[in-house]
């Protein structure tokens, strides 16, 4: 008997002169997770998109159970059974969260006995996504990312979805969050349910998936059973090419402490923090989501008024302005690029070089050609895939967009360049590539200082390691005499009960 629940076949979809799919074929069976997966801009969110009735492809037939399945936007998609889950949460803060689960839901509103059946609906979807004992009046915007994550699910279930989509779900999540979530994603599939599951993470795909789909450059280039592929098969099929190093690393020698940081204090994180970078140095910091990691690299690049401290760069006190500390070397790669990082709107080229115009500009007259080549030789340097140079921010896929918020900061030529999490939503082969370059800064002597969640780069990357935990950088050690277990240890705090600890990560 034939048990496919989707089928997808001959699905294209273009973008202007962007080809983002081609001729995708793709089958999941109930009780099935499938993961997608591919390079940055290959055509996965693209696809979700278009399977969650978001967007519409230019051409194709979609089937669920064998008929016909032609959504007119998500809300037709939901009704048809087919519901997404995205990124950036799309719950109504504002309301409770039975309102929620209810939205769009044809009946609310309605009858007493009806409102008594959604009651019950309701409250099957919160048991089932583990979340029993929350109060359906509780309004939703109170509730942590990891909550609201799992009340996007209940939604889905309340909606009778038959297929689950989830784009990159572990990106914001702390890794006792993961864990949880990747138990309600195998309860969910051995209830029958399809689910198609895009990930970076190799270990997370080998973790949740039965079977795979790589795509690239908009096409289907293998599938099957997870179990049959090794993480080298699936990278060369990824990247059209072998990759024999995923943590390739570029000799290079530490040399002088050249910045030197005394008692960084801020409101409330950092806490007295004392540190010194030598020249030529991959400096990690590891710690749990809300360590204060993100807290030090403000701080460092004086971003936040209130923080206290002293910061010298080869013996000289730089003060507490962001230009001070821009013209002393130091340069920061936010993990927020949406709201921090890029401007959307803008093109690429302007996004890299709008910092520092200066190398182009004569008697007030910007020098066009020049400029753009050099914003073209970074954006081949960190190898960002777009349609072209001119093309606006908003319209790259998000792996994309990290590279050139990478290829802004090597502009401005930051001599300290302070990366949080450069490599989150970075397919595998080009994180292998910013590990090279950051290598490859290292040698020419400049400082790295690298926040990361993700222990495996760290240990591999990294000279030295220090871990923060409640504001406080605890234990600089040199990266041999760590192991991810010991950092784990030194992350969490005596008193913050260790719950899941896994050696991928300490969130997602
Ligand atoms: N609204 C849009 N306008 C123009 N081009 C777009 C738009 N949305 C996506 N694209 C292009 O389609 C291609 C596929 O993008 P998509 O977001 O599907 O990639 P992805 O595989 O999800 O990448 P990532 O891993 O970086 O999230 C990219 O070249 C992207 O720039």
């Amino acid at each position: 008997m034939d048990d496919t629940l989707l089928h997808v076949a001959g699905i294209s979809k273009r973008f202007g002169p962007t080809h983002a799919l081609r001729d995708v074929t793709l089958e999941i069976r109930g009780g099935e997770t499938l993961a997608l997966i591919g390079e940055n801009g290959a055509g996965k969110s693209t696809l979700l998109k278009v399977l969650s009735g978001a967007h519409r492809a230019d051409s194709g037939q979609m089937s669920i159970a064998g008929k016909p399945y032609n959504p007119h936007g998500p809300s037709d998609a939901r009704h048809q059974g087919v519901a997404m889950i995205y990124q950036e949460l799309n719950l109504a803060p504002d309301l409770s969260v039975e309102d929620n689960l209810l939205l769009g839901q044809p009946g609310t509103g309605a009858g007493l006995l009806m409102r008594k059946v959604q009651r019950n609906r309701v409250r099957e979807a919160l048991d089932t996504v583990g979340l029993g004992s929350l109060d359906p009046r509780a309004n939703v915007g109170e509730q942590s990312v990891a909550t609201q994550q799992l009340l996007e699910i209940a939604r889905a279930l309340a909606s009778n979805a038959r297929i689950i989509l989830f784009d990159e779900p572990t990106s914001s999540l702390p890794q006792q969050d993961v864990a949880r979530l990747f138990q309600i994603i195998h309860r969910l599939k051995n209830s029958g349910m399809g689910i198609v599951y895009i990930s970076h993470f190799l270990e997370e795909v080998r973790e949740v998936a039965d079977t795979y789909s790589v795509l690239r450059d908009g096409e289907n280039v293998g599938s099957g059973k997870i179990a049959d592929v090794s993480d080298d098969q699936i990278v060369s099929m990824m990247v059209g090419r072998d990759v024999d190093d995923l943590y390739p690393s570029v000799p290079h020698e530490p040399g002088d402490a050249w910045v030197d940081v005394q008692q960084l204090q801020g409101l409330p994180y950092p806490r007295a923090v004392d540190l010194s970078l030598r020249r030529g140095e991959i400096f990690g910091i590891a710690g749990l989501v809300g360590a204060g990691r993100t807290e030090l690299l403000r701080a460092l690049f004086a971003l936040d008024s209130g923080c206290q401290g002293s910061v010298t760069v080869d013996g000289r006190g730089i003060a507490k302005s962001v230009k001070a500390r821009m013209r002393a070397g130091f340069g920061l790669l936010s993990e927020d690029r949406k709201n921090e990082g890029l401007a959307q709107d803008l093109s690429i080229i302007e996004n890299i070089t709008l910092g520092s115009l200066k190398p182009y500009t004569k008697a007030g007259f910007i020098n066009l050609g020049k400029r753009n080549q050099v914003a073209a030789e970074l954006m081949s340097k960190v190898e960002v895939k777009a349609a072209s140079a001119g093309q606006a921010v908003s319209e790259l896929s998000g792996g994309n967009q990290q590279k050139v918020a990478i290829a802004r900061i090597l502009h401005q030529h930051a001599d300290i360049l302070m990366m949080d999490e450069p490599t989150k939503g970075i397919d595998v082969g080009t994180k292998a590539e910013i590990y090279r370059m950051m290598g490859q800064l290292a040698a020419e002597g400049k400082t790295i200082v690298f926040v990361s969640s993700y222990l495996p780069e760290l240990l591999a990357v990294c000279d030295r390691i220090g871990v923060m935990a409640r504001g406080q950088l605890r234990d600089v050690r040199s990266a041999d005499d760590w192991t991810a277990d010991d950092i784990m240890a030194a992350a969490i705090a005596i008193d913050d009960l260790p719950q899941t600890t896994t050696t991928t990560g300490l969130e997602a």
